[in-house]
């Protein structure tokens, strides 16, 4: 869906995808791989921020992931929006989903290799993993200084999108919706798995109706809430031909010929 009319008193929360990284321009399954932002990626950051700047959205919050092209993009926003104070949570529970072995390779040869059906079922099945890092693969992120406090069992080495809503949701409950109940305004700068989650719990969405639901990069999502604060509205702030293009471009990315 996408704004005509929107009403800013009524929304606490916006989600939004990263801007494209490099890996996503080399369409590479990426998950918890730490690839920078792509050029594009942040000119999509600072026309995010240039559209609720323009709008007249403001927030009193904000929270990344632990992965630079979350933290660069939501940098970006705050730059354009002129809110380089307010405090930023960055969390690991934000994370994109681990891809497990997929991770560095390309989705296009994946589907050459498997078929596009197999693909699309590991990018987008609700609770089919991809196949997981060997334990002794050296690209397993449990060495990594930025998780040197987080319990080893818990660091992937795969995931579904139910794995990474059983990761983001506890963080939802105790840090973030806590802030939306006692009045905050909340931009969340997160991964294209990161929004699917949050948007399956948010609305509802069926299982078997995420398989279909792809998130374009650096198109800010606004929610609209009733006074309980259960959302009642969401919309892309960009025109419907732009969404529906970068909604695609996402999915085709999951083709044998792309
Ligand atoms: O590679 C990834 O980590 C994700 C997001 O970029 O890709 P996909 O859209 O295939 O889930």
């Amino acid at each position: 869906m996408t704004d005509n009319n929107h009403n800013c008193r009524a929304v606490s929360l916006v989600l939004l995808r990263h801007g494209e990284s490099i890996w996503n321009k080399d369409n590479k399954f990426c998950g918890w791989v730490d690839a920078d932002l792509a050029d594009t990626g942040h000119q999509e950051a600072k026309t995010a921020g240039r559209i609720l700047r323009e709008k007249g959205f403001t927030f009193d919050v904000a929270f990344c992931s632990v992965l630079k092209r979350s933290v660069k993009s939501l940098n970006i926003v705050l730059d354009e929006l002129d809110l380089h104070w307010i405090p930023v949570f960055k969390h690991w529970r934000l994370n994109e989903r681990h891809y497990g072995a997929l991770q560095g390779k390309n989705k296009a040869e994946t589907a050459a290799l498997f078929g596009e059906e197999q693909v699309k079922i590991w990018r987008r099945a609700y609770d089919v993993r991809p196949p997981p890092l060997e334990d002794s693969d050296p690209g397993w992120q449990g060495e990594d200084a930025r998780y040197k406090f987080i319990d080893k069992r818990l660091i992937p080495r795969h995931e579904c999108l139910k794995d990474a809503e059983q990761r983001i949701l506890p963080y939802w409950h105790d840090v973030i919706f806590p802030k939306i109940k006692s009045g905050s305004r909340v931009l969340i700068c997160v991964h294209g798995t990161s929004v699917r989650a949050l948007l399956k719990y948010l609305n509802k969405v069926p299982e078997e109706e995420i398989i279909d639901l792809n998130i374009p990069t650096g198109i800010p999502l606004v929610f609209e809430s009733d006074k309980d604060l259960s959302p009642v509205r969401h919309y892309y702030l960009a025109d419907e031909a732009k969404v529906q293009a970068a909604i695609q471009k996402v999915a085709d990315q999951g083709k044998a010929r792309n």
